[in-house]
């Protein structure tokens, strides 16, 4: 069972804590493990979400039914329930004036906006964010705001209309109607329309009479013949089991052991090891100095104090950000000097540039970031592994508006900011999310302060070899290990009790932990 306190909001942007309680009700995200990867070892999607569409008459018990799926799902990765009522038409001054009267046919097909919910939901299918509009019952209008939506990898959406147009019929991987007593949804819409649509007893009968029930005759019920499976109304538990069991299979089936099948893969990192020197010219190395090597040796030596450790990981962080800057486009810029002379320059060519750092090694280079650019914007992935399989699990997703919206995402520059890549599973994972956002690959830089010769980093370059990669150095090895877990008492427990982790060697050990603890 999905119990309330594991289930978060999810991936979703600040605008939903202004939503109305119904619509914030109506349209959420939930999780209660992580997204697994949904993309091969060539950086592709190779599934599209699962997605379920729940028509039936207005009050059948639609949202409920979606809800219940949810619970009875239990440990399931990210969900979002996507309501078709958000994708209600923008209204004039007059045509609101109306709605008040009930004078709007707000049941009839051309009231909903079908291209919009066909591409969001499409983008979402295909695994790209979205941002759907917000609806006010209330008001009878769209608002301004917009939601964020990203990463579910089951999408139920529902709405009166749900599987009247075969564009949105053709997104479904189930189609499901309910089926109530029209006498049984009269009365729950005037109890519902009463208490959260601000709406009066006669006004529920009278637009009832006039648009809700016509319409439901003539345009809702007969889509239930699309349906792979009609669920009653009320006392539903048997086929709401059903369809769990139903979804529960085909995630199954879905699954890939991502982490074992990169490590699997990966083959020797191209470097020429005696200099240093890339032969890949996506992957820069800084120039191995006596003073590079000297830092490296005091963050690699396990005796250093945590002063010193800090200390020269923000140094090393400096660093590499003025390096992975390099590659950021500069234009001509000609200033007069304070002596009246005009001199060409340069200046910064992007219109966006942010910082996405993977939580939480990724934080030292956050702030050699923001050392470099002060008013960066700055997001985190949180990707970890489960303890089970070991396949990474994107957890939480948070960016900044350049990357939230498309139509920015595509005009922005990413450093993407990790400690150190091993397997490249997070990094993969990192990447591909940016890659949904509309990122163009060859504006993500990959920020890290040691890459593993022996990991994933040839599958990873393999996969997206537009993207560089900005390090200090390059390790030999890399080893599966079991990092203990502590007790009460601080005493190491066996093998078995802690996590399994892939090591860097001779690597810096974990670099957040020694950082931040
Ligand atoms: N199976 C059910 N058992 C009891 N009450 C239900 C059931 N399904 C729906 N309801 C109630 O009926 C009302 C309308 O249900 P809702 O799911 O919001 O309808 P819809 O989304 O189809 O408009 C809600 O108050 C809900 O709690
Ligand atoms: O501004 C509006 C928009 C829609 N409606 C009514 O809502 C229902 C659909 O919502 P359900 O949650 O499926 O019941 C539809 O029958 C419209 O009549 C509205 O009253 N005002």
């Amino acid at each position: 069972m999905l119990a309330e306190d594991h289930t978060h909001e999810f991936f979703d942007d600040e605008s939903q804590h202004s939503l109305e309680s119904h619509q914030s009700k109506k349209n959420t995200l939930l999780k209660s493990h992580g997204r697994p990867p949904w993309y091969g070892e060539d950086g592709l999607p190779i599934c599209d979400a699962f997605v379920i569409g729940i028509a039936g008459g207005s009050a059948s018990g639609k949202t409920h039914v979606a809800q219940q799926i949810v619970r009875s799902l239990g440990s399931v990765p990210t969900v979002v329930i996507l309501s078709q009522d958000s994708f209600y038409k923008r209204h004039t001054a007059e045509e609101i004036a109306l709605a008040h009267a009930n004078r709007i046919d707000f049941d009839h097909p051309d009231a909903i906006d079908m291209p919009m919910f066909a591409a969001c939901l499409a983008d979402l299918k295909a695994c790209r964010q979205t941002n759907i509009p917000v609806y006010s019952f209330a008001e009878h209008q769209r608002l301004n705001e917009t939601k964020y939506l990203y990463g579910a990898a089951i999408i139920i959406t529902e709405g009166i209309m749900a599987l009247h147009h075969p564009d949105l019929r053709s997104l479904y991987d189930l189609k499901v109607f309910v089926q109530c007593d029209s006498d049984l949804m009269l009365a729950r819409r005037i109890q519902r329309d009463v208490k959260e649509r601000g709406r009066s007893v006669e006004g529920v009968i009278e637009q009832y009479l006039r648009y809700v029930k016509p319409a439901f005759d003539n345009f809702v019920s007969p889509t239930a013949r699309h349906a792979d499976i009609v669920v009653p109304g009320s006392n539903n538990s048997v086929a709401i089991d059903l369809i769990s069991t139903h979804i529960r299979r085909q995630m199954t089936e879905r699954a890939r052991h991502f982490r074992k099948h990169m490590v699997s893969q990966s083959v020797e990192c191209c470097l020429s090891t005696s200099d240093g020197n890339p032969v890949s010219k996506n992957l820069i190395v800084l120039p191995q100095t006596p003073q590079l090597k000297g830092i490296y040796t005091i963050l690699r030596d396990g005796t250093s104090n945590r002063q010193d450790f800090i200390f020269f990981v923000d140094r090393l962080a400096t660093f590499l950000i003025e390096k992975a800057m390099e590659h950021l486009p500069h234009r001509p810029k000609t200033v007069t000097t304070p002596t009246g002379v005009d001199c060409i320059g340069k200046e910064l060519d992007v219109k966006n540039v942010c910082g996405v750092s993977i939580i939480r090694s990724g934080g030292p280079l956050t702030r050699g970031l923001q050392r470099v650019l002060s008013d960066v914007a700055i997001g985190s992935l949180l990707v970890q592994s489960d303890a089970n399989t070991g396949e990474p699990l994107l957890l939480h997703v948070m960016l900044p508006k350049c990357l939230r919206e498309r139509h920015l995402a595509v005009d922005t520059w990413v450093f993407l900011l990790d400690a150190q890549i091993g397997t490249a599973a997070s990094a993969f994972m990192a990447i591909r999310t940016l890659l949904d956002h509309g990122v163009q690959q060859d504006h993500i830089i990959f920020v890290t302060f040691l890459v593993a010769r022996a990991g994933g980093v040839t599958v990873l370059q393999r996969a997206f070899p537009k993207v560089k990669i900005v390090t200090g150095a390059v390790d030999e090895g890399l080893r599966e290990a079991w990092l203990e877990r502590y007790n009460e008492k601080g005493e190491g427990q066996s093998e078995g009790d802690g996590r399994k982790v892939w090591i860097v060697e001779p690597g810096m050990g974990q670099i957040g932990d020694r950082y931040y603890l």
